[in-house]
């Protein structure tokens, strides 16, 4: 997607360089920097630190510290290495172990005097995929937007509400809740978008209000706790969300606060999608409460907010007192029955076992 007049992607090697470049996220909005990754553990580091953020980014960063480790030592117990590693960098995103686990089963049997090359394309393939992924899965979400405008009569501009950031700075390009909301934006429908500010990282003030400005969207930050107002004033005509891990039941893991607007949807009758690629889905779980680990973070993120000083540099302030401990649980889940319908690359969906297997047959072995 567009920053200025330049189109970017979130990673990306530059022609036959080995190194690998992102988009450092944890200076944006303020700044724009590119960081330049040399090894696997620079890649396991800024997948933990979140210089590069978001389950599909995640999952292609990792493939791309696999490519970084067969550049250093192609040989078989550094490939486990690199991938035990990568694989705890960051635990709910499920898209990591997809990545790895591909990596892994594509460059095991391959020699190790030719992993290096092989490694590369296959992370770039990774890359490539999701693009195409996203893209696809915007177009089908987009339908359902222009839907909504022309239940309005094509009067108003559709409001959607979002939370955190699942636009392209978390995926490769395009995004997945966003991807409808850029394709509905290019095709001439009419949106507007709530953004949910998401403390305590603020991904969706920084991150998400930064992708919709670049791209000409209209937007509004918004706290996190004024969503249920909204819907109760007919101010949302549908919520779109991404999701870091989704069970085979449709259960859906998606920053936290998320499981909160959905019940707020629910309750006032707003349709609440939740937009993903298939590699988000993890066949192997079914409940969602239960079984998918939620990442607890630092403290520091509740008891600490930056930003930038009217002099132009980034500071960090407390905003606790000293002594009250805090908790930082980076996710929650929202049960299947609370969520409208899953959008992905093959269309849209039931969030239920039936609906998910309706769009990817062949998928029941993995339960
Ligand atoms: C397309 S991204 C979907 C999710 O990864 C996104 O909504 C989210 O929760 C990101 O969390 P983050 O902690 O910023 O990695």
């Amino acid at each position: 997607m567009k920053i200025g007049d330049s189109a970017f992607r979130t990673i990306w090697c530059d022609g036959d360089s080995r190194v690998v470049n992102v988009i450092d996220q944890t200076v944006l909005p303020h700044r724009f920097a590119i960081k330049t990754l040399h090894s696997a553990t620079d890649a396991a580091l800024a997948i933990r630190d979140m210089t590069v953020r978001g389950a599909p980014l995640i999952g292609a960063a990792g493939a791309y510290g696999l490519a970084l480790a067969m550049n250093q030592d192609p040989s078989d117990a550094h490939l486990q290495s690199a991938f035990d590693q990568l694989l705890v960098a960051r635990p709910t995103a499920v898209n990591l172990r997809w990545a790895l686990e591909r990596m892994r089963g594509h460059l095991g049997p391959i020699a190790p005097d030719r992993r290096r090359n092989a490694a590369y394309a296959e992370a770039a393939a990774i890359a490539d995929e999701d693009v195409a992924v996203c893209s696809a899965l915007g177009q089908h979400g987009a339908e359902l937007i222009a839907a909504a405008w022309r239940r309005t009569g094509r009067s108003q501009p559709v409001n959607v509400l979002t939370h955190c950031n699942a636009g392209w700075l978390a995926t490769v390009d395009w995004g997945t809740a966003l991807a409808p909301v850029y394709k509905a934006h290019r095709a001439g429908v009419p949106v507007h978008v709530w953004v949910d500010e998401t403390r305590p990282r603020n991904q969706g003030a920084s991150l998400t209000a930064y992708e919709l400005g670049s791209e000409g969207v209209p937007h509004t930050v918004v706290v996190d706790n004024v969503g249920g107002h909204l819907m109760q004033h007919g101010m949302v005509d549908l919520c779109i969300v991404g999701t870091d891990r989704t069970t085979r039941t449709g259960d859906v893991c998606n920053k936290v606060g998320t499981y909160l607007k959905a019940l707020a949807a629910h309750d006032n009758g707003v349709p609440f999608y939740v937009a993903l690629p298939a590699s988000t889905i993890d066949w192997r779980m079914r409940d969602g409460v239960k079984e998918i680990p939620i990442e607890e973070r630092e403290a520091t993120e509740v008891t600490h907010m930056s930003g930038e000083t009217a002099e132009g540099d980034i500071a960090t302030i407390r905003v606790t007192p000293k002594n009250s401990p805090a908790l930082n649980y980076g996710f929650d889940v929202t049960p299947a029955r609370l969520v409208t319908g899953l959008i992905t690359e093959r269309g849209v969906c039931a969030a239920s076992e039936a609906g998910l297997l309706s769009l990817f047959p062949g998928e029941e072995r993995a339960a």
